[in-house]
């Protein structure tokens, strides 16, 4: 029977049909579709007639174009199976020759060249057949398009340390490495609120050797000096330069565990030797992160992922290059240890390191939980899970040190987060919801990491070490307040813009001619209605400062809703890490030292001692407000008066204001009626496309009284006792819109780089021991403030710098 291969093809703006019979010769249908491509719709019939004429073939033309329900692809698919089944008979019988000269020469090898000239011939044929290079041009094969800036993906992932920036680490560690630490440091280091941001690397570097010291690791394992300076010089080296999965969180992760380990006498509980395993870890615990999540390897399928079949490739990779370090001699701070202690210690860092995959954390969290009841310290299981939820509080710490410590990490965490998810959007991956920068702000961030990740695990350790319950339980506890009041307001905020806008088109779609008109303020200002693209919502960390597009403002003001208020939907755009983690994480591995056996942990809610739905209902409900709280309450009974808050004024305040304080610029007061004038008259003028510069000239006028405000209001937050009220209800006095703004973004989103600041009065504080002198002591406050206010000898002048050392 006949076969006909219909093919359709465009024609200007037609789609035309012709049926083709399968022996038509190639070229003559070539001719055809490129003339096909070239003709006019009016051409088209003219071609039809020739193509009849030429092919002798049926010819179609379709009544109703615009109807075809066909895509040129199903179709040219249709035929290419038509086609293929054409010539494969031809095929078939070659191959049948082949056959039947192989069989009839397999007596006689060698096998004469016909049957090697036939073999590659129909090789020849099958490769003509099934390569694009034959068959595309009848649209069988799609165009792929060009693989994405695969090598801009990629030089995005690494950012190694430039080789002079190593070898200057190198140097100063060598020349300070014999220094010795001050009394008032070496009790600093003790305490969480240890600030790293003064600190140089090679210092850094010194400290991380002194808590070997302090511990008397050195002695007690032989651990040469030198090989220990090796060895943490080596870390540092494989540390990339990534916001947040840098050496410096690495020094962060250790010095919390260290920390910890001092407030509850560690080694007394577990031993020298899991404390050094762990401290050890804690350094190894992110080697050579990339900057981009396991989310990240897994979906993009990188080498990584591939390597260790997305079982938690970057913590498998952060160990392999630990033991890679480990291997070198003159890096081998285990280098004492018989072969069966090397391999004790090899698993429990092994343990330690892997535990730190967020994909695990209830399943550890649901294991620890289940021992902590009857902790038994003899029992290796039950010291194998307090060891790995050690490690795992160490590194998600940040949230139990002082604000000024942990909103910089942060920030930089954010800038992590969403150079992720730029690059999964650009790489066409699924975006990871907690990075989003369109679906996340600072405090809805952390209201979901700390509420639901961070502080069940810190109160289950709070319970069986309870020495830790001021130490970090509560600081953590106090974070999550502060980031709820936050929230609150956020969403008070944008209620009330809400009704703002309804009101004003309620009041201009009953009379559209009279615009409200309001008194004109003094400064005369008027503001440009900018509608935001979602990105301008989020609010912006100190690299991502500029963020605004174009966009729908309704749109924001819904995904921002979601987001905030309807936190137990638990939908992909809610889910917080460890939910996330868990899904990517295809699959599970078992914490070795689990009493309870091998389980499935489907949800982190699970693992929450409060869940999703409970908290956001207690928020709701006010049960977990705050004396703050009420502040926002008190606050919001007036804010009847307010209007000046889209979310476009607010992040064009938010960087301005920002602008303003780098320049130290300091202008005159402000007027609150003159405020809320303002602000009725700018949501007017918004809609009649003002201009943006004035907005900047209001902005500069009201910077005085809001800096007064944020002021009071930090301080508020800072010190939460009974003096809060106070402050608060005085600082309501004095509140005008802007000062709302000012505190409202500055703390959602525009921390001061407090590197910067810290580093122009960089004060610190050891000495040689060679030159222990009096000015080189720290005085003894616990305020790390104070210290940092009163240390006062720069590193420059120390004379540590002349030290001679034995390092590498
Ligand atoms: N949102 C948020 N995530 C955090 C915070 N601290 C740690 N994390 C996350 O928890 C993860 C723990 O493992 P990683 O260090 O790899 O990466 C960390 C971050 O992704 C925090 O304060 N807020
Ligand atoms: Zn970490």
């Amino acid at each position: 029977m006949d076969h006909y291969v219909t093919v359709y093809f465009s024609a200007g703006q037609r789609v035309e049909s012709a049926l083709f019979r399968p022996n038509t010769p190639v070229d003559q249908v070539k001719a055809l579709f490129r003339a096909a491509a070239e003709a006019g719709p009016n051409d088209i019939l003219k071609l039809y007639n020739a193509a009849g004429q030429l092919l002798n073939i049926s010819a179609n033309l379709p009544q109703n174009t615009k109807e075809t329900p066909y895509s040129l692809q199903v179709v040219a698919a249709n035929g290419l199976a038509m086609l293929q089944e054409s010539t494969c008979a031809d095929l078939k019988a070659l191959e049948a020759r082949v056959c039947a000269v192989e069989r009839q020469m397999r007596a006689e090898l060698p096998l004469p060249a016909a049957v090697n000239d036939l073999r590659r011939e129909v090789d020849a044929f099958r490769d003509r057949l099934e390569t694009d290079e034959n068959l595309s041009w009848l649209g069988f094969y799609k165009q792929l398009p060009e693989p994405l800036a695969s090598e801009e993906c990629r030089r995005l992932q690494y950012r190694r340390k430039s080789d002079s920036v190593k070898k200057r680490v190198k140097q100063n560690f060598a020349n300070i490495c014999d220094a010795q630490v001050s009394d008032a440091i070496r009790q600093w280091l003790r305490t969480p609120t240890f600030d790293a941001r003064p600190w140089e690397d090679e210092e850094l570097l010194l400290l991380l050797q002194q808590m070997y010291l302090d511990h008397d690791f050195c002695s007690k394992f032989a651990i040469d000096i030198a090989t220990l300076r090796n060895f943490l010089y080596e870390t540092y080296k494989n540390y990339n330069d990534v916001p947040f999965h840098n050496f410096r969180h690495c020094f962060c992760v250790a010095q919390m565990l260290y920390a910890i380990s001092w407030c509850v006498d560690l080694p007394s509980k577990i031993g020298d030797l899991e404390v050094l395993i762990l401290l050890t870890s804690c350094i190894c615990h992110d080697l050579d992160h990339p900057g981009y999540n396991n989310i990240y390897q897994i979906n993009a399928k990188t080498e990584l992922a591939i390597r260790y079949n997305d079982i938690s490739p970057l913590e498998n990779h952060h160990c392999s290059v630990a033991f890679r370090l480990l291997e070198n001699d003159d890096c081998n701070i285990f280098k004492s240890f018989d072969s069966e202690e090397f391999k004790l210690i090899r698993e429990g860092m092994i343990r330690c390191i892997l535990a730190t995959d967020m994909a695990r954390h209830n399943e550890i969290l649901t294991n620890f939980r289940e021992v902590s009841a009857c902790f038994d310290y003899n029992d290796k299981a039950h010291v194998n899970l307090l060891c790995m939820v050690l490690i795992k509080v160490s590194d998600i710490s940040n949230e139990a040190r002082p604000m000024d410590i942990a909103e910089p990490w942060l920030d930089r965490l954010l800038q992590e987060f969403f150079k992720q998810s730029d690059a999964e959007k650009l790489e066409g991956l699924p975006i990871t919801p907690f990075m989003d920068r369109e679906k996340i702000t600072k405090p809805s961030s952390q209201c979901s990491f700390i509420g639901f990740v961070l502080l069940p695990l810190f109160e289950a350790l709070g319970e069986l070490l309870t020495e830790l319950q001021d130490l970090i339980v509560q600081p953590v506890r106090d974070a999550l307040d502060y980031y709820k009041r936050l929230n609150d307001m956020t969403r008070e905020e944008r209620l009330h813009r809400k009704s703002i806008v309804a009101e004003l088109a309620q009041s201009e779609h009953q009379n559209p001619d009279s615009a409200v008109s309001l008194p004109k303020s003094t400064s005369n200002v008027s503001f440009k209605a900018k509608s935001l693209s979602n990105r301008s919502r989020s609010r912006s960390t100190d690299d991502d400062t500029e963020q605004s597009n174009e966009g729908s403002l309704q749109n924001v003001e819904e995904s921002l809703e979601d987001v905030l208020e309807d936190p137990e939907s638990g939908d992909s755009e809610t889910a917080n890490e460890v939910e996330v983690s868990e899904k990517a994480l295809k699959f599970k591995i078992s914490t070795e030292c689990s009493t309870t056996g091998r389980k499935s942990y489907p949800g982190s809610r699970k693992g929450s001692q409060l869940n999703h739905s409970d908290l956001s209902r207690m928020m709701q409900k006010g049960k977990l407000k705050t004396s703050a709280l009420s502040f926002d309450h008190h606050y919001m009974a007036d804010r009847k008066k307010l209007s000046c808050d889209s979310p476009a004024f607010l992040d064009e305040y938010a960087l301005t204001l920002k602008k303003k304080f780098e320049e130290g610029l300091q202008t005159n007061g402000t007027n609150e009626d003159e405020e809320c004038i303002i602000s009725k008259e700018t949501l007017n003028l918004n809609k009649r496309n003002s201009e943006h510069s004035d907005k900047k000239s209001i902005l500069k006028n009201h910077i005085v009284a809001t800096t007064d405000y944020t002021k009071k209001y930090r301080y508020s937050c800072d010190n939460e006792t009974d003096n809060d009220v106070t402050v608060l209800k005085e600082t309501e006095k004095s509140k005008s819109i802007l000062s709302r703004f000012r505190q409202f973004t500055d703390r959602l989103g525009l921390s001061q780089d407090s590197k910067s600041k810290s580093r122009k009065g960089k004060e610190k504080n050891w000495s040689s021991d060679a030159d222990v002198t009096s000015d080189n002591q720290l005085p003894s406050t616990s305020s790390p403030a104070a210290q940092d206010r009163t240390a006062h000898r720069s590193l420059q002048n120390s004379p540590i710098k002349t030290r001679q050392n034995n390092l590498i």
